[in-house]
């Protein structure tokens, strides 16, 4: 893989005196789409805290766009657009507002036209750019912040459980709009729950146990795309 956006190598972190993760290793292209599976503890959001430097490793190897966030947090964080589960706006805000103000503490500039084109494209209702985020569904909110990460045009996306409490049309759209971003070439990681989700989007699924990658496998060009038989036998036997 030429330039992969993320390395990881046999990377240990260890929370409370305990390996979390340990020896996990993924890399990811540019436009790819890697769903991370596993049960519960199994250390998948701790991955994803690794790779956005908020917690420390204790081995291996780990770097974004070739920046290690050991020593180059800020150019890391630059590269990567985080939606974590519950989605964060402020309430008293509009998404506009909410948008505005959050590229602009990303030192990021974009005109009127450039955010209405980003809601446009991932389906927010144009009624709802001027309202309060306080009254958005899940699904809203994330919309918003699938717009605030296609503004920011970042060459990481970072997604933990994205489509849990979404029903199953708005989980649809925004797998849909997942491929679109991976069409521009973001590269998106993705922890999930949603089996049938993952393997309807991602182009390789990977499964975490006992903190590192047990088993992966890669989409075919062929429908089905991965043979869910084998996926749903293989997360049998490491819960
Ligand atoms: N702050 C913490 N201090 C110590 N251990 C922690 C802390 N947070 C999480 N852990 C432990 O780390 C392990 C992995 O947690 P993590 O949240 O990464 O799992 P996960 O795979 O994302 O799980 P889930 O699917 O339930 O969200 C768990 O055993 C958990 O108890």
């Amino acid at each position: 893989m030429s330039n992969p956006v993320l390395v990881i190598d046999q990377l240990v972190v260890e929370r409370g005196g305990r390996r979390i993760v340990n020896g996990l290793s993924l890399t990811l292209a540019a436009g790819e789409i890697y769903a991370l599976l596993g049960g519960n503890g199994a250390g998948k959001s701790t991955t994803l805290f690794a790779i956005l430097g908020f917690l420390a490793r204790s081995g291996g190897v780990l770097t974004i766009g070739g920046q290690d966030p050991a020593n180059a947090i800020d150019a890391v964080r630059a590269q990567i657009a985080y939606l974590p589960e519950n989605v964060a706006l402020y309430d008293h805000l509009t998404a506009r507002e909410n948008v505005d103000y959050l590229l602009k503490i990303a030192d990021c500039r974009r005109s009127r036209d450039e955010i209405e084109a980003a809601f446009q494209s991932v389906g927010l209702a144009a009624r709802a750019w001027d309202q309060r985020a306080g009254s958005f569904s899940k699904g809203m909110r994330q919309k918003t912040a699938i717009a605030l990460a296609m503004l920011r045009d970042t060459p990481l996306l970072l997604l933990d459980e994205p489509t849990s409490g979404l029903d199953p049309a708005a989980s649809a759209d925004f797998h849909a709009l997942l491929e679109t971003l991976a069409a521009r070439g973001v590269a998106v990681l993705m922890v999930t729950h949603d089996l049938l989700g993952a393997a309807d989007t991602a182009d390789r699924i990977g499964l975490i146990s006992e903190g590192r990658i047990a088993s992966e496998w890669s989409a075919g060009s062929a429908e089905p795309r991965f043979d869910l038989n084998a996926l749903h036998d293989g997360f049998a036997r490491v819960r």
